[in-house]
């Protein structure tokens, strides 16, 4: 765990960097520090490895007051992360790679194959182990800065804007690796950048700082967007705050109503009978598999007509599992009825969310 006490950091020249600062990282746990230019992110990031020593107050990682503990020591156990990688220009890829294994004293056997395991685990092919950085592409030399930070296996990664000197194209790949990587990693990630939609998608937390290094609000990303603490927070996150909460929402997360659904076989009777009590004209239509069939409009049939003859495919409106919220919303406003069909992995009808229920959902729950 990392956990701010009261940190304040104030340069020689009197610039007050970070103020008063409390923060609790769990194990684990990727939190983001996001905030304007100039509000502290990168000192109070740099205070956890000791690039820069609290003015007051204490920095603990895993109990122990950092000021406490020999800084060279400490840095083998946190792996760091800058803007443009930051890689030995005249050291080829394996040799950054291997930097903190080899300070740690490990032994050529080991190193080898970690310095492989640490290229496949950024996706890097073993070829570029021979090239020197110049060699690689803005992204290509990010990810190995990732190895090069992950290989002595710390428990803590600290990544200062590591996204922001790629194009936006390779950027989004990062930030989907980045997502991977967290799940078959499980370190404790503390990440700056100015960027609240990376912010929103990569951290478990977001701790939002303003001017003069004060903490505006800390907390889950559906949380802040939900209920940004006061005008700063709620500017900084945006306008569209409702749509990205959405997106961080999966339609599980939803109950399904249960939309009074008919057999293909349903005759007009029926299905206008399952309309009225639904109160909405459009029905879905159900095979006996349980497979969704598409949506039946109750005003277009006819005496001798069964549910069969269905407006609109089964391909529009629904959402399966870890489809998020965001989706629903966009099949639901392209469906005639206004709702999504929830199914299951097999492609099993569920239920039916609504519109409204999706709304509702952005902006509260
Ligand atoms: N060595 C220093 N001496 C004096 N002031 C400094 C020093 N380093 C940083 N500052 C000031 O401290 C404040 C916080 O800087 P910091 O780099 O932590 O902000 P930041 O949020 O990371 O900014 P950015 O997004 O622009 O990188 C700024 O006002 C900066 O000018």
């Amino acid at each position: 765990m990392i956990r701010f006490e009261q940190v304040t950091k104030r340069f020689a020249d009197g610039t007050t960097a970070v103020d008063a600062l409390d923060l609790e990282i769990a194990d684990g746990e990727t939190v983001m520090l996001v905030g304007p230019s100039g509000c502290g992110k990168t000192t109070t990031l740099r205070l956890i490895n000791r690039l820069e020593e609290a003015t007051e107050g204490r920095v603990l990682v895993d109990g122990q007051d950092v000021s406490q503990v020999d800084p060279t020591r400490l840095r083998r156990g946190i792996g760091y992360v800058i803007q443009h990688a930051g890689l030995f220009p005249h050291r080829r890829i394996d040799g950054n790679i291997a930097t903190v294994p080899r300070l740690l004293g490990w032994a050529r056997g080991e190193i080898a194959p970690r310095v492989d395991a640490m290229l496949e685990t950024v996706g890097l092919d073993r070829a570029v182990a021979q090239r020197f950085p110049h060699q690689l592409s803005g992204g290509q030399q990010q990810r190995v800065g990732v190895a090069r930070a992950l290989a002595g296996e710390p428990p803590v990664l600290l990544m200062d804007e590591p996204f922001a000197a790629v194009d936006p194209i390779v950027r989004a790949r990062l930030q989907q690796e980045f997502l991977d990587l967290k799940k078959q990693v499980r370190k404790t990630i503390v990440f700056v950048t100015h960027d609240v939609d990376e912010a929103i998608k990569l951290g478990d937390k977001i701790a939002i700082l303003k001017e003069g290094g004060r903490l505006a609000q800390y907390g889950r990303p559906v949380d802040i967007l939900a209920r940004p603490a006061g005008r700063f927070v709620a500017d900084f996150v945006g306008r569209e705050r409702t749509l990205k909460r959405l997106a961080l929402m999966t339609a599980d997360s939803l109950d399904v109503t249960a939309g009074n659904p008919v057999d293909p076989d349903a005759d007009a009777a029926v299905v206008e009978a399952a309309a009225e009590e639904a109160g909405q004209p459009w029905v879905p239509v159900v095979g006996a598999d349980r497979r969704f069939l598409g949506w039946c409009d109750s005003r277009q049939l006819v005496n001798g007509h069964t549910a069969r003859q269905i407006v609109g495919g089964p391909e529009i409106a629904t959402v399966g599992p870890g489809d998020t919220l965001r989706t629903a919303l966009d099949a639901a406003l392209s469906a005639e009825s206004r709702s999504v069909v929830r199914v299951d992995a097999a492609g099993n009808y569920l239920g039916v969310i609504t519109l409204d229920r999706i709304a509702e959902a952005g902006l509260w729950s």
